[in-house]
């Protein structure tokens, strides 16, 4: 299945180039901004005050209709789809229809996406409530209406007279007792079951509801009464507690948006203070947040000062002081001052509501393992159908027990429901999204959840990624006899114009020295800056560009060997003829850092630093993180070649700050930016996102991926071994009813259990 609209992140290649693969990679970044249109028709339509993200609903809103060229995609929810009998009820109905153009379907959400011709929408509606569910529409953007609650008392009076019933027949009492405590037993609990089980077979579908149906009425003419009412309480218990742990597994997500208070104290246009819905809070107010109180929206600190927990968005616990003019978190704890900011991102459209955002995007498209088991199940339930029938028909022939061979093959059609087995995945997926995104580490997707436990390399920028990115001057020489004064003040004047780390450690170093005026400016790639000033051309820039520029000396090298050996980076000052001072700067590795790429290795994770400083320093400063390749003088074109071509021997992935490592990032099977915090583009053009720059939540992320694949698997060998028990016992005439809806209920409680612990870690 592939999506319309961009939502769905199909699999990235992950091996291989050329031009096919490279132009297939680079539409990636442009699904990317796509999503980002989205986000602001999304932004829109809070703007009208509803917000989507808020704690009310448990389902994600729908987006709007999109109308494409000839046909509309329309977002439909269905309540009571939430299982593969019913899509494929569904999927029987509307595949039918010609004018509809495609299906794509989310049972963790209950919504369809159909893509279908202009005029067809209601058609297609139609089609829907004739099989017995309510689709409800995207009404202008109004938030999903809470499944509806049905009440307990029904299914506990039926399982009391289903016990009536079987101690009756336990105890020799006349059997008319039993069969009228059974058969009320059934009614009070068993009339939706047996109205969906209705509506399948009509539509020629036998669904789970179906099956359930069939063996309960055929044990009632049977005369098993207790059986009957045991089996069908049982069920309708099961579907009970199984709808419950999805509905958990849905909250997973939304559940991160509670961690934002409802309400902000806002200062009125009169100066007085007022508590109101953080929903009614408009960009430019002024909230004021007491010691102990959460941060409600995003903002910016205008006075006061405080330390405050960003733990529900970075993950990490210790405290940040933060002061006048700091940006605060939606989310984030205050821990003790008291200060007022300024909202700068109304509840709808803060940092927490777009990662929330995100990872409910992430879980609608379908993960790899998810593909794979919707596949299989389309094959094996028709080939225990098959089965089923075969014992239906075949051996009666031989032993004329027709009865008990057609319960048997009634007891296959239960084992042949593929529920267990396919949602388990999904569950399995959004717990491993969630658990992520409380630590931080926002996930685009579960293929990425899934691939990042296979990779092999990862590149790493250097400046700001291993190290603190903020570099101090530790050296200024004057070369050529010129005066260092004057050449200082030169630098710095280019130096002020540039925010590449290298220049501002420069510009910072001469803070008292007056800037001159700078004419024609420009940034050399990978090199530095030059510019005019009073009227005459200067550069400031590394080795690189004094030996291209022929200004290079042995003596000039022999010096920047030195101070590069020492990990320092240096730039030169140089006019039209010759080099008049050089500057060194020497940054200092993050201690995170270092524990990241030492965990990395453990978990068998090669690391390879990229980076445009020249290749001494780099060698300098990889000794030092311990990395196990540094590579330096590297352009975005040569840090695109090298992800290349560590991608031909696994998976890849890429760190960098976003701005030159862009292309590699795009390339990278998976690519991560970092301190994503306060950036939105990070968060949304990023495959995974980490909310803070501490490095180890690279080996997190990787040992996360490890245990939702674990998860995975176990899950699928549950669902299928259960089944292949039950199937062999019932062959074997050691199986009834009983037990095959036990096994497949059980299976189905196991697996979302099983997927749900990953929450917990
Ligand atoms: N604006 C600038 N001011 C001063 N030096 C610069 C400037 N731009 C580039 N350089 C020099 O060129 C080198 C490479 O720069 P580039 O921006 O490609 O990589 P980087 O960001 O320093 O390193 P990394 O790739 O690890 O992030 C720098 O180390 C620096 O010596
Ligand atoms: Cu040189």
């Amino acid at each position: 299945m592939s999506s319309c609209c961009g939502h769905d992140h199909e699999q990235k290649p992950t091996s291989g180039s050329g031009a096919a693969g490279s132009t297939l990679r680079y539409r990636k970044v442009g699904e990317h901004r796509h999503d980002h249109d989205h986000d602001h028709d999304h932004d829109h339509d809070h703007a009208h005050g509803e917000a989507c993200c808020a704690p009310a609903g448990v389902l994600q809103p729908l987006a709007a209709s999109v109308a494409g060229a000839d046909s509309v995609t329309t977002q439909i929810r269905i309540g009571e789809m939430d299982c593969p009998t019913e899509e494929a009820l569904i999927r029987k109905k509307l595949g039918g229809m010609t004018t509809v153009r495609r299906l794509e379907f989310n049972l963790m959400q209950r919504v369809l996406t159909v893509v279908h011709a202009p005029e067809a929408l209601d058609a297609v509606l139609a089609a829907i409530r004739s099989l017995g569910f309510t689709p409800e529409l995207p009404e202008a953007g109004v938030a999903p209406s809470p499944a509806v609650k049905k009440p307990w008392w029904p299914l506990a009076l039926a399982g009391v007279l289903a016990v009536g019933a079987e101690v009756i027949e336990w105890a020799g009492l006349p059997t008319w007792i039993a069969a009228l405590l059974a058969i009320a037993a059934v009614l009070s609990c068993g009339l939706t079951t047996y109205r969906k089980g209705w509506v399948a077979i009509r539509n020629g579908n036998l669904n789970i509801n179906a099956l359930m149906s069939i063996a309960v009425t055929g044990a009632l003419i049977l005369g098993q009464w207790p059986e009957a009412a045991m089996v069908m309480v049982l069920f309708t218990l099961a579907e009970l507690i199984e709808a419950k742990s999805l509905d958990r597994a849905r909250n997973a997500i939304a559940g991160l948006m509670d961690l934002a208070p409802e309400r902000a104290t806002v200062r009125q246009s009169d100066g007085r203070w007022a508590e109101v819905d953080a929903k009614t809070v408009a960009v430019g107010d002024v909230v004021r947040v007491k010691p102990g109180e959460r941060v409600a929206l995003d903002g910016e600190i205008v006075s006061g000062s405080s330390t405050i927990n960003q733990a529900p968005i970075t993950g990490e616990s210790l405290p940040v002081e933060k002061g006048e003019g700091d940006s605060v978190f939606a989310g984030t704890i205050n821990e003790s001052g008291s200060f007022e900011y300024r909202v700068t991102a109304a509840a709808a459209n803060t940092t927490l509501a777009r990662i929330i955002h995100a990872v409910e995007e992430a879980q609608g498209a379908k993960a790899p393992t998810q593909r794979f088991v919707d596949q299989f199940a389309r094959i094996y339930t028709p080939i225990v159908f098959a089965v089923a029938l075969l014992v239906a028909v075949v051996p009666p022939l031989f032993d004329g027990a027709w009865l008990a061979w057609i319960y048997k093959a009634l007891v296959l059609l239960v084992i042949a429901c593929p529920c267990a087995l396919v949602i388990s995945t999904p569950v399995t997926i959004v717990s491993g999204l969630a658990a992520a995104a409380r630590r931080g580490i926002l996930i685009k997707g579960g293929v990425y959840l899934e691939e990042g436990r296979k990779l092999k390399t990862l590149a790493l920028d250097k400046t700001g990624t291993l190290t603190h990115g903020k570099p101090e001057q530790t050296e200024s020489e004057a070369w050529n006899g010129g005066d260092l004064g004057a050449a200082t003040a030169l630098a710095a004047s280019l130096a002020g114009r540039s925010d590449h780390p290298v220049s501002q450690a420069i510009a910072r170093a001469a803070a008292g020295v007056a800037h001159a005026e700078v004419e024609g400016f420009e940034a050399l790639l990978g090199r530095g800056v030059r510019g005019e000033i009073d009227g005459k051309a200067y550069w400031l820039g590394n080795h690189r560009m004094v030996h291209e520029q022929g200004r290079c000396s042995t003596e000039l090298e022999a010096r920047l060997d030195v101070l590069e050996r020492q990990g320092k980076t240096v730039v030169m000052l140089v006019d039209a003829e010759r080099v008049l001072a050089l500057f060194a700067v020497a940054d200092t590795v993050k201690d995170s850092s270092r524990q990241a790429v030492a965990e990395l290795h453990a978990l068998g994770v090669k690391t390879v630093m990229l980076t445009g400083d020249n290749p001494h320093t780099a060698e300098a400063i990889a000794a030092q993180v311990g990395v196990t390749e540094a590579r330096g003088d590297q352009l975005p074109q040569d840090k695109l070649t090298a992800v290349e071509q560590f991608g031909r021997e696994g998976i890849t992935g890429m760190v960098g700050d976003g701005i030159n490592d862009a292309p590699a990032l795009a390339r990278a099977d998976i690519g991560f930016a970092m301190g994503a915090m306060g950036t939105d583009t990070a968060i949304e053009t990023a495959d995974v996102a980490l909310m803070d720059d501490d490095l180890r939540k690279l080996p997190a992320f990787v040992r996360l991926s490890r245990a939702t694949h674990a998860v995975l698997v176990q899950n699928i060998v549950l669902a299928l071994g259960i089944k292949a028990v039950f199937l062999a016992l019932t062959l074997a005439g050691l199986g009834t009813m009983w037990m095959a809806v036990f096994a497949d209920v059980g299976a189905s409680l196991l697996v979302v259990g099983n997927g749900l612990r990953l929450l917990r870690r």
